[in-house]
């Protein structure tokens, strides 16, 4: 398998710290449904290719259930661990936070984490509540558990009630990102704030929202550019400053996927597909969550 020499681009959060724009995730694919203490080796496997072929930013949480098979084959993997890059994520145990990444971190087999997300905001229904946890995340980077401490799929409402209290803005806010999900208001309120974003789910406009009306225009970019229109939506989000997160089982797309660092879109193809893709709306995750809140 061809190994992709292009580095992946990283961002500057707002706390000094660089992050890789393109991520590997242990959830979908990956999610365990059932009992945590088997070991699924098709996930150790496909990490450990992963992290092979260049993906050095990891994407876990508790509730998917397979950080041991993150830590696994992290170790594994021979590389050492200032080249990763590891996002870990809290809900679970969210009622607990400091004693949450401890034992996140024992299931990594790892010091410390680069980024530890709040996963969801849906666990509090005060500010207080919020208030709180974001305090506890704050111990946490403050005790050096995690270097980077952020949330995700928060709205500006929830992001403003932890503002009230915190001692910095979350350094990202991880969400389903796509061009039939763009969250022009939620994206203008991270400016202003300089808060990171993420996108979870960018292929969603090539793999589960098809037909529709980009298909044409990224089929024509992938012909442009000689890659695949998988590659054309992970480079759309990564161009926006979007710090991209994908994953995949198949070797072959995980390497292929790598292709989106070759090659730029230019700021009217960007624009074309934002312009196309505001027309539909699609929400894989989370339907019965954010309802009317979708294009916020
Ligand atoms: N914070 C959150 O609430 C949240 C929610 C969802 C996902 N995530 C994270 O983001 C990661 C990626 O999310 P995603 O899986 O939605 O991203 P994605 O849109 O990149 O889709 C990847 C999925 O599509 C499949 N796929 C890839 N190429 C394909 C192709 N050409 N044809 C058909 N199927 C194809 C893969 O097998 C994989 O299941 C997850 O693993 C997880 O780590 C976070
Ligand atoms: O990140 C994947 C989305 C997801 C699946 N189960 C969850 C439980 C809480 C928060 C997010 C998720």
């Amino acid at each position: 398998m061809a190994h992709i020499n292009t580095p992946i681009p990283s961002l500057k959060l707002n706390d000094g710290n660089s992050i890789p724009m393109l991520g590997y995730g242990t959830g979908t694919a990956w999610y365990k449904t059932g009992d945590e203490s088997s070991i699924d080796q098709a996930c150790v496997d496909s990490v450990k290719t992963a992290i092979k072929l260049g993906y050095y930013h990891l994407d876990g949480a508790e509730v998917y259930k397979t950080e041991t098979e993150l830590g696994v084959a992290i170790k594994q993997s021979g590389v050492t661990r200032e080249k990763l890059y590891v996002t870990t994520k809290v809900i679970t145990n969210i009622a607990d936070i400091p004693n949450a990444i401890k034992t996140s971190l024992k299931k990594l087999q790892l010091d410390y984490v680069d980024l530890y997300l709040i996963h969801a905001p849906f666990f509090a229904n005060t500010d207080e509540e919020h208030q709180k946890a974001w305090a506890e995340m704050e111990q946490v980077q403050a005790a050096g558990l995690a270097k980077s401490i952020g949330v995700s799929n928060y709205l500006p409402e929830h992001l403003s009630a932890i503002m009230k209290t915190a001692r910095a803005p979350p350094a990202i806010n991880q969400i389903e990102f796509h061009p039939y999900l763009q969250h022009p208001q939620l994206l203008e309120f991270h400016k202003k704030h300089g808060i990171a974003t993420s996108a979870y789910g960018p292929l969603t406009a090539v793999t589960k929202a098809k037909p529709g009306p980009v298909d044409d225009y990224m089929a024509a970019l992938a012909k442009k550019y000689g890659v695949s229109e998988g590659e054309v939506a992970l480079r759309w989000c990564i161009d926006q400053d979007i710090v991209t997160i994908t994953t995949s089982g198949k070797e072959q797309r995980m390497s292929d996927y790598l292709r989106c660092a070759t090659f730029k879109l230019t700021p009217k193809e960007i624009s074309e597909i934002l312009k196309l893709g505001e027309g539909r709306h699609f929400r894989g995750f989370w339907n019965h969550k954010f309802a009317d809140d979708d294009r916020r």
